[in-house]
């Protein structure tokens, strides 16, 4: 089988146009910008089955044609491909740069191929570029990633340092060789390599967007699944899983954790008076309170309508009803604005310790509970602690 530059530009093209075409159809029903990140890949790849058709079929066209016209498309598709990832990955787009780097490689290229014909500095400049280019890419992979469940990210990211590589393999080849050919068209053994390569570019690139993609969304319902959606705050699940962690850490260090559970006073009250509707309101905002008063390791979690627990790690008996108090006290000098009036709400507070060789934080939490009881029982407003 004899296989040139032109069938694989040709078999490049058409594999790119299949996967724009699948992409664009499978995306249509989503409207997030993850989904629009896709569909701007999509447009890409489009763009890049162009510039492949026309290096296919470049013994038909004047070899400016093929020049200017096919860089174009393919400079064209690499700036897209920039903001693409940045929409899938929510990060600032950077148009002006996918741009500024697309039109000053396509300067460079017209001007070594118009005016100074020199191919192999044509590569260098371009290759530049395009380095540039995946260096954007990667910057937007590698800055701000996830500690957990980052494979597909990192596996993009990897991707585009080889890309990278093969860039420089390209160039060094071409100054290190005797005799370097004199365009992308002429069979040697470097064209193959690389346009093959960069045929598989649009597919792996392609793969690795769906992963990302993917890889984005089962976080994102991760976190939904672990966060009460009025508050904000960690729900009844985040909790069960956080109190697991803080009591494998608390065991390393030999250190208590302290536990809070707070209940709003006559919640039931601001219901009946103002409605559902403005108690969520005072529900937010009692959050916003509760969450100013915390150290930087503590966490906040909804376990029940108007009841809160909070989970302080490395605290003394004294240290957590300083906190508590310092939560209840915030609580009654707010004034927490219903209908346009000013009205105070207070909370009761029980608070207890776990000690780190219990094998949960189960007991901990009952003992809060109880202690919480005490508080409503001794008129509200205040915090208990539990004996024990
Ligand atoms: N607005 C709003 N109200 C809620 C929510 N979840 C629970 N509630 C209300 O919270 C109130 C809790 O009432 P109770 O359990 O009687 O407690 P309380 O009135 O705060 O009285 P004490 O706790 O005994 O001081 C009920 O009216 C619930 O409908 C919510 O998400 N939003």
């Amino acid at each position: 089988m004899h296989l040139n530059v032109e069938t694989l530009s040709l078999i490049n093209g058409g594999d790119a146009l299949l996967l724009a075409l699948m992409l664009w159809f499978g995306t249509r029903s989503g409207s997030n910008h993850a989904v629009q990140g896709l569909r701007l890949r999509a447009t890409s790849l489009l763009l890049e089955a162009c510039g492949d058709f026309i290096l296919a079929f470049d013994f038909k066209l004047a070899p400016q044609t093929v020049l200017l016209v096919g860089n174009t498309f393919n400079l064209s598709a690499q700036a897209l491909t920039i903001v693409a990832l940045r929409m899938v990955l929510q990060r600032k787009l950077r148009w002006r740069e996918a741009i500024a780097l697309g039109v000053g490689a396509w300067l460079g290229a017209t001007y070594l191929a118009a005016v100074h014909p020199d191919y192999r500095l044509r590569v260098l400049w371009g290759s530049v570029f395009l380095i540039g280019m995946a260096m954007l890419n990667i910057a937007a992979l590698w800055n701000d990633r996830p500690k957990h469940d980052a494979r597909a990210q990192y596996l993009l990211l990897w991707a585009y340092v080889l890309a990278v590589a093969l860039l420089v393999w390209r160039n060094a080849s071409l100054w290190l060789l005797p005799t370097p050919p004199q365009g992308i068209g002429t069979p040697t053994a470097v064209n193959v390599v690389y346009v093959f390569l960069l045929g598989m570019q649009p597919l792996m690139a392609s793969v690795g967007f769906l992963l990302l993609y993917n890889e984005i969304l089962q976080r994102e319902l991760h976190d939904l699944a672990r966060i009460d959606p009025l508050t904000g705050v960690t729900n009844r699940l985040g909790l069960l899983e956080a109190s697991e962690v803080l009591l494998v850490r608390a065991r390393a260090r030999k250190e208590p954790i302290g536990v809070l559970l707070i209940d709003a006073d006559h919640f039931k009250s601001i219901n009946d008076r103002f409605g559902h509707d403005d108690g969520d309101r005072v529900l937010l905002e009692l959050v916003y309170n509760i969450r100013r008063m915390l150290r930087a390791g503590d966490l906040v979690g909804r376990v029940g309508g108007e009841e809160f627990l909070v989970l302080s790690p490395s605290v003394k008996e004294a240290d957590l009803l300083a906190l508590a108090e310092r939560i209840r006290s915030a609580v009654e000098r707010t004034s927490f604005h219903i209908a346009g009036q000013a009205y105070t709400l207070t909370v009761s507070i029980g608070a207890a310790i776990a000690d780190p060789s219990e094998p949960d934080m189960m007991g901990a939490r009952r003992r809060a509970d109880a202690a919480l009881y005490e508080a409503k029982r001794a008129g509200r407003n205040c915090v208990m602690i539990s004996g024990g």
